[in-house]
């Protein structure tokens, strides 16, 4: 995937017709804006004409004055409504649109299989679920509006131009042009320059990014002054470039007034003569000029709005990239059930299993293990042995490429992965906790549980001391990642969650930092509590929980190499007991 730039890239227009099955969505809003549409081209391009009327014969004593007067202000008030609703309609399939397409790919996003993960970053993809659908918005609700009135009053106006004076049109049809195209030669320069203006304040927003999320750091090392100092570098070359771009403006912006009035002028002295000469009345030539300017106007926001056109497609190409992106791990077509209740029967058959990303190096080779129903399994190895691995492939975050895995008997390619995974609670090393109050914490186990269920599960993994002596209790919010608990605090409400999903399985990653022997030993009884009862497989870095496990296995480079007791490995010595004398014995 093409890493996020700050100004997005362009891409053929046609990518936005990706757009349209969003847009079907809502085809009443959509008929509603055409319609609209048509009234208020149909209103702009009539007022000239009821300017005329007004020259010619509004200011002439007679009849005629009201009437004239009266059908301008039918114009302009039918333009303020068909305006308006245009307005409101496409604004709103704009605002509907994207929010389908973010719901859309938000939903698509979270089915997509852990191999997509490891390959994109997750800010990247935010930022395709923030920046590129916020363009789209500013393209349906605004871009695509523009573009589509434009050209029909370009073409209307072209058409009027002709009705009204066939020779001045004629002149028109070759001063506008000229005009207009140093113009739009002008705009595409300051697009340029205001880009790299972009890139400049985009890389200022990454320094504070950095350090404002690292503060702590930077405070410990005395870097105020140094981050300072870099961010007003960053923000001094931002203005630097963007005095270019204003520079640009400015200029296109006299050149542009020049040319248009210039050529407005010239044409009008054309007229004037016409009409000195009685070849033209004065409210044609008036008629000729307002649409002269309704017809410029809109060739220069059409190539305004080109540009913009090109970016949101650029930005739809990448979403509709991560809409055809597909999971690998899928249900089967007719899956088998799981039997209920699970018993936890584990068996890893001769499983061989390499990550996508490193496909030259094993990380499970051959690995063979039955774990029985209540059975706890202590996994020890070195870093890399790949312990971890053998989770992910019991949750079927990835398929094997040999061998199978079996729970019940039944080989998990063959059941719901969502079912699959509603057998298994998963404690990780590092607890993730959510932005929300520790009850929704704990919840997050069993999004139906009780107030009086999620205070038992909090209990047995003892957590409610510290959660009540919050200053809300349980309704008390976490902090983002759990930023109010400290580490020990936050494993145990990681704890009482996988209490509260009462899976038959548990997978246990013991947490290799340091606690302190009070929280360690809460830890301890927190754990002891969520296994009984239950198969569990334990990443094991503790001698107390190698003691309480029924089976240690010993792995290194993706296999087993031991297997027994620790007393039994001990006497064996070799890998186990040179682990044991460094990671527990000392
Ligand atoms: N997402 C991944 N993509 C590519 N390779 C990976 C990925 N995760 C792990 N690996 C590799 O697979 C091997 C096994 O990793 P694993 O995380 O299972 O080891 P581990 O025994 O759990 O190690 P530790 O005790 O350090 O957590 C390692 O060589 C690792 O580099």
């Amino acid at each position: 995937m093409n890493s996020p730039s700050p100004v997005p890239s362009k891409a053929p227009i046609g990518t936005l017709r990706a757009l349209w099955p969003f847009i079907q969505q809502h085809l009443g809003l959509f008929s509603a804006w055409l319609v609209a549409l048509a009234c208020s081209s149909t209103a702009t391009l009539s007022l000239p004409v009821a300017f005329r009327q007004m020259i010619d014969h509004g200011f002439q004593s007679g009849a005629n004055i009201d009437r004239t007067f009266g059908f301008v202000l039918v114009v302009i008030v039918a333009l303020a409504l068909a305006t308006a609703a245009r307005y409101f309609f496409v604004t709103l399939l704009g605002e509907k649109v994207v929010a389908d397409l973010r719901t859309r790919l938000y939903a698509h996003l979270l089915g997509l299989d852990a191999g997509f993960y490891d390959r994109s970053r997750s800010g990247e993809l935010v930022s395709r679920l923030t920046a590129d659908a916020e363009l789209l918005r500013s393209v349906i609700a605004s871009s695509m509006s523009v573009a589509l009135r434009s050209s029909v009053t370009v073409i209307g106006s072209m058409v009027m131009l002709f009705v009204t004076s066939p020779k001045l049109a004629a002149w028109a049809l070759l001063g506008i042009p000229l005009a207009v195209a140093p113009i739009v030669i002008g705009a595409r320069r300051i697009q340029k320059v205001s880009r790299a203006s972009q890139d400049r304040i985009a890389d200022a927003n990454t320094l504070a990014t950095e350090a404002l999320g690292a503060v702590r750091t930077v405070q410990a090392h005395s870097r105020e002054g140094y981050e300072r100092s870099r961010y007003a570098q960053a923000m001094a070359s931002a203005v630097a470039t963007a005095r270019k771009r204003i520079g640009a403006q400015a200029t296109v912006t006299a050149i542009a007034i020049s040319l248009i009035f210039g050529a407005v002028i010239l044409v009008l002295w054309s007229g004037a003569h016409d009409v000195i000469n009685g070849q033209l009345s004065a409210g044609a030539l008036g008629q000729f000029v307002m649409y002269a300017m309704i017809g410029g106007g809109s060739v220069g926001a059409l190539a305004e709005v080109w540009n913009e056109l090109q970016k949101a497609a650029g930005g739809m190409g990448r979403i509709h990239e991560l809409l055809q992106e597909h999971s690998s791990i899928t249900a089967p077509t007719q899956p088998q059930r799981l039997p209920t209740p699970v018993r936890g029967a584990i068996v890893f058959e001769n499983v061989s299993f390499h990550y996508p990303q490193r496909p030259d190096a094993a990380a499970l080779e051959g690995f063979t293990l039955r774990v029985n129903p209540g059975e706890t399994v202590a996994l020890v190895g070195p870093s890399g042995a790949g312990k971890s691995t053998v989770f992910t492939m019991l949750l079927r975050f990835h398929d094997p490429q040999q061998g199978r895995l079996l729970l019940d008997g039944i080989d998990i390619r063959n059941v719901q992965p969502d079912l699959l995974r509603e057998a298994i609670a998963l404690v990780p090393q590092a607890p993730v906790i959510f932005a929300t109050s520790a009850a929704d914490n704990i919840r997050y186990g069993k999004l139906d549980a009780s107030d009086a269920q999620v205070r038992h599960a909090a209990q047995l993994a003892e957590a409610t001391d510290f959660l009540d002596a919050l200053p809300e209790g349980f309704a008390s919010e976490l902090g983002e990642r759990g930023a109010r608990l400290s580490g020990g605090q936050q494993q145990r409400v990681a704890i009482a969650r996988a209490l509260l999903k009462d899976a038959p399985i548990l997978l246990l990653d013991e947490a290799t930092s340091a606690l302190d022997a009070q929280s360690e030993r809460a830890v301890q009884h927190a754990l002891e509590h969520l296994m009984t009862g239950r198969t569990t497989l334990v990443v094991a870095h503790r001698l107390a929980t190698v003691l309480k496990a029924d089976r240690i296995v010993v792995m290194d480079h993706g296999r087993i190499v031991a297997e027994g007791t620790h007393s039994e490995l001990l006497t064996q010595g070799g890998l186990y007991a040179e682990l044991a004398k460094l990671q527990f014995l000392d």
